[in-house]
């Protein structure tokens, strides 16, 4: 269990976290989002007592800076390609092992594991991102810790590398480890996530499962077809705080009512339905509405008069 409490961090007049309180629980992977600069990495670095700043941290009760061999309690991964520069990438897994008391075999172990065997005697500076994510994945699991803190690791994978991470994820946690990976793609996260933990400039949006995410920032509406829509539309419009939208092909799009009142109303006014569906927003619709008072960098138009 990680408990992260009040954590916050200033950068001159610029607050990159601002009284952040949250728990990771173990078992299940929670999933870090918020949009570009919202303050991921910072939060990630303050939990590892890697900044200086206010709150603290706590892993199964005990601060990062107070556990005796990390590697084996936490492991972390905040930069892709933090790898030494000329050893291989067997070498420096071998030697952080040998510094955190992990016997040596252990590099070869999670190398394979990762699907780097193949390229175990190259140097990591050689790598592909999504190489040097696999390696970063390999040795946070050199000293087989109960925790895993990982910064973007689905940056730089292809859809089959993200698809292995996934699972990879999902099986450490079913284990019953806990997880916390950050990522500032929504697409990513509703694929490995179980938990969520959103922020926006610093602050907390949601912490909760994914399916409240979607509950508590989208609004269902109900897809109805039927050879009488102008009718049916009629009758909807009647009811208090009922939006009523005609789409082509005889659907209506309806907001303000669930699929039972609809279907009620249709029958009670004779109005014969071919179709009737809930269409929920999807998990993207629900970040960008959560998250679009709290985004740090706003593209805008480009207005011409270059020359
Ligand atoms: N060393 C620094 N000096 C000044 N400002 C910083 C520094 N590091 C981060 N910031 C600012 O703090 C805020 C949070 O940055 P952070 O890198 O933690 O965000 P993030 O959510 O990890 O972003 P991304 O998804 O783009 O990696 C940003 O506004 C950033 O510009």
């Amino acid at each position: 269990m990680i408990t992260a409490k009040a954590l916050h961090k200033s950068y001159g007049d610029k607050v990159a976290v601002d009284d952040l309180s949250f728990e990771v629980r173990p078992g299940m992977v929670t999933g870090f989002l918020g949009p570009n600069g919202a303050g991921k990495s910072t939060t990630m670095r303050l939990m590892l007592d890697l900044d200086h700043g206010g709150g603290e941290t706590l892993f199964d009760g005990r601060r990062f800076s107070a556990i005796r061999h990390p590697m084996r309690e936490i492991g972390a991964v905040l930069e892709a390609k933090a790898f030494h520069p000329t050893r291989s990438a067997r070498d420096h897994l071998r030697m952080l092992a040998a510094g955190s008391g992990i016997r040596a075999a252990r590099a070869d172990e999670v190398l394979e594991f990762v699907g780097l065997a193949e390229v175990k005697r190259k140097k990591p500076k050689d790598f592909s991102l999504g190489m040097a994510q696999r390696l970063g994945l390999a040795q946070a699991l050199l000293g087989d810790p109960p925790t895993l803190i990982l910064d973007e690791p689905a940056n730089g994978l292809d859809p089959h590398g993200i698809h292995w991470l996934r699972d990879v994820l999902s099986s450490l946690a079913a284990e019953g480890r806990t997880i916390f990976v950050s990522s500032h793609l929504l697409s990513e996260m509703s694929l490995m996530a179980d938990e969520l933990v959103v922020i926006g400039r610093g602050t907390m949006i949601y912490n909760g499962d994914v399916q409240g995410f979607v509950r508590q920032f989208t609004q269902s509406t109900v897809l109805v077809r039927s050879s009488q829509a102008d009718r049916l539309a009629a009758v909807l419009r009647e009811v208090d705080g009922v939006a009523v939208e005609a789409r082509p092909g005889d659907v209506l799009r309806v907001s303000g009512v669930d699929v039972d009142a609809v279907g009620e109303l249709a029958f009670h006014n004779n109005i014969m339905v071919r179709e009737l569906t809930t269409q929920t927003a999807s998990l993207e619709t629900a970040f960008i509405t959560a998250t679009a008072a709290a985004e740090e960098y706003v593209a805008h138009q480009l207005t011409g008069g270059a020359a």
